[in-house]
Formats: structure tokens, C-alpha cells, sequence
């Protein structure tokens, strides 16, 4: 059965690799798979998976992902579906890890503009949860005590432990993109800031899902997330409660600074 909408078709497309994930992590269990065998058997397989669904339902769409060769067609393209297979390779290769994700998103060009994301599906498939733009999370009220900043458990920014400091913040590591957007919705973090390198793909489904639930995103500077754009580096992104963006970024902005002017 065709899913009605790109929302439904994103959820169960990411559910669907998150299962083929799941079953690639059971065999391996049996196998020894492990290390960069088990991370490329998953990348593979995932890919595999959403390659096949997309071709047979949305065959005039092009696709972004990850583990796929990029083609121009997409620089044409009225809807770009934005694919990361498996976020949180690292993660998914050291069981019993639970902190990686598939990413599903789709960028539609606007008639006015430089198009956007129009649905979105984040799959957390050790931990049996989706998240999808068709049903958009509800972000619970922020706990009594410091702020939690969600950053990259193998590479965080450069600066965020002067930022923590300067926010009298928490830091919270943990793998994958998705992962830690999904830790913001849930309100186990109040913010995810990431810098020093990543993909459109990283991104463009946790972005797509953040926003639905009403969240800030944005680049470290402010600037508004774009996709689609020749180049898929997407290097940096704030995602966080919207009461605290002009706080954050401005925090953000004086750790910049420092780190320009430091000899
Ligand atoms: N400095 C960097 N350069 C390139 N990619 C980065 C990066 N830091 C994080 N990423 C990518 O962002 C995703 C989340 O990373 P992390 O878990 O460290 O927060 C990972 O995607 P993949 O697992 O899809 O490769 C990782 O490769
Ligand atoms: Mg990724």
C-alpha cells in the first residue's frame, strides 16, 4: 500500500530501514560482524532499502544521500528527497549502543524561493520510536536547573565547553544528529549545537521534524539552514527551544569571536 502523503511516506520509509538495521545488528550478533564491517553492512543495506521504496513511490522524485552518488539533476529538481541512511554509524557499530537514527526527508522547490523541507521522518529504531513531521512532537516544559546542551560525543565544537561555562550549561554528549534533535523535542536537552563539519543530509530530516514541533534551528550565526544547494556541506546547526535562541546565539557568537581573536 502507497502511503497518502510525503509525511506518511517518510515515516515509513525511515521505519522500514530502521528495521533493516535492526536485522543487520541481529545477524551480525550471530556473524561476529563488528567495526567498519558492521558500519558499512548497515550503511549498504539501509540504502539499499530506501532506494528501492523511493523508485516505486515517488519514481519522478531525485534523491540526496549519504550513500549514494550525488547527480545535478537534483540542482533541477522541483522535490529532492534528503536521505541519511544511517546517522550515527559510529554508534549503530557498537552495540548495544541505541544512539543512531535513519533520516528522511523531502525538499520541495517553492515558486517564490529557494525551496524548503516539506516533511520529514526520523527513525530511532534500537529505541522503537519515530518521529515524523505527520505528527509533529510535543516539546514538554523546561526542568528546573541548568540548561543541556546536546553535542557530538566524538566531535563536539571547538568552543563549547567555554560555552557551557559562559551558560553555567550542561554538556551532554551523545552519537548522532537525529539522535540529539530528538533529545531536544523529547526536553532531555534544551539545545543541539553542532559545528566544525556535516552533510545536508546530517541535518535536513531532524531539521524538518524540529521545526514542526516548533523549535529554533538555524546556522551557528542565525542564518537560515538551506538545502539543496550544489554543495550538500552543511557544517554547523543550532536547534533549540525557541525562548532560548537569542540568548544561545548570542553566546554562541561571543565564543566566535574569541576563537577569531585568539592569537
Ligand atoms: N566534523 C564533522 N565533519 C563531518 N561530518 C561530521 C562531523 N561531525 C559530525 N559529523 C556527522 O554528523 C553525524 C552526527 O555526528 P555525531 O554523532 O558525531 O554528532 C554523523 O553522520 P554519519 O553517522 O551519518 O556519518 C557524522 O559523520
Ligand atoms: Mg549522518
Amino acid at each position: 500500500m502507497t502511503p497518502s502523503t510525503d509525511h506518511a511516506l517518510a515515516r515509513a520509509l525511515a521505519e522500514q530501514a530502521g528495521r533493516a538495521l535492526l536485522e543487520v545488528r541481529a545477524s551480525a550478533a550471530s556473524t561476529g560482524l563488528a567495526g567498519k564491517d558492521l558500519k558499512d553492512a548497515g550503511d549498504a543495506r539501509a540504502q539499499e532499502v530506501l532506494a528501492v521504496l523511493l523508485a516505486q513511490h515517488r519514481p519522478g522524485d531525485a534523491v540526496l544521500s549519504e550513500e549514494a552518488a550525488d547527480s545535478a539533476a537534483r540542482l533541477s529538481a522541483d522535490r529532492v528527497w534528503i536521505i541519511d541512511p544511517l546517522d550515527g554509524t559510529r554508534e549503530f557499530s557498537e552495540p548495544p549502543r541505541d544512539d543512531w537514527a535513519v533520516h528522511v526527508a523531502l525538499w520541495e522547490r517553492g515558486s517564490s524561493d529557494d525551496g524548503s523541507l516539506v516533511a520529514g521522518a526520523v527513525a530511532l529504531p534500537a529505541r522503537g520510536v519515530t518521529y515524523a513531521t505527520d505528527a509533529a512532537p510535543v516539546v514538554p516544559a523546561k526542568p528546573e536547573g541548568p540548561l543541556r546542551l546536546a553535542v557530538s560525543r566524538t566531535r563536539p565544537p571547538s568552543f563549547v565547553v567555554a560555552l557551557a561555562e559562559a551558560l553555567g550549561a550542561e554538556l551532554v554528549p551523545m552519537g548522532s544528529a537525529g539522535v540529539k534533535c530528538a533529545s531536544v523535542w523529547r526536553g532531555e536537552a534544551d539545545a543541539y549545537v553542532h559545528g566544525g563539519g556535516q552533510y545536508e543530509w546530517d541535518s535536513a530530516a531532524p531539521v524538518a521534524v524540529a521545526r514542526a514541533a516548533g523549535l529554533h534551528t538555524s546556522r551557528l550565526d542565525g542564518a537560515p539552514l538551506v538545502y539543496n544547494r550544489p554543495d550538500p556541506k552543511l557544517p554547523d546547526l543550532v536547534v533549540c527551544r525557541p525562548d532560548l535562541a537569542t540568548t544561545l546565539l548570542t553566546a554562541i557568537a561571543a565564543q566566535l569571536e574569541q576563537e577569531v581573536s585568539a592569537p
